[in-house]
């Protein structure tokens, strides 16, 4: 069973929580899903409980474990950059995914590493997910 790393903000801001949920929820037909806790709205009081370098180890970890990221990156998030930028160095596939119609503009960093293979970028509308999700994973 493949397993999948999903990045969200969650210090940052949870406007988009019940997205990444739905994102989570599909993802799910494609492997396991390590970090489900993202798309949890609740989960603030549970990760709570735990300290920093305990939620720092455990998902450098797993995302050491896993085959393949997904990044939700519409809401800027220092955690979610610092993932993915670790995603690179240890060579996983890595999907991005960035909704235009929040008006936000996306960090170079994270548009210009965009090379359509191993670190795509794919700029969406949530009826866009099924088709991107299935051409990545195919
Ligand atoms: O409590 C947490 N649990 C956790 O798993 N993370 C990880 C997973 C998310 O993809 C990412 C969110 O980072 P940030 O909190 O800086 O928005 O960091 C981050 C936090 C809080 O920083």
């Amino acid at each position: 069973m493949r397993k999948i790393y999903f990045c969200g903000s969650i210090r940052a801001g949870r406007q988009d929580v019940e997205l990444y949920g739905r994102i989570i929820e599909q993802l799910q037909a494609y492997g396991t899903v390590l970090t489900e806790h993202v798309g949890i709205k609740e989960i603030e009081i549970s990760e709570e409980t735990l300290d920093d370098k305990f939620i720092h180890d455990r998902d450098v970890e797993w995302l050491e474990n896993s085959d393949a990221v997904v990044a939700e990156v519409t809401q800027p998030s220092l955690g979610v950059g610092y993932e993915i930028g670790r995603a690179v160095a240890m060579r996983k596939r890595i999907l991005c995914l960035f909704r235009p119609a929040s008006g936000k503009k996306l960090s170079a960093m994270i548009g210009g590493a965009n090379d359509r293979q191993s670190f795509i970028v794919k700029h969406y509308g949530e009826p866009d997910i099924p088709q991107i999700l299935q051409e990545f994973f195919s």
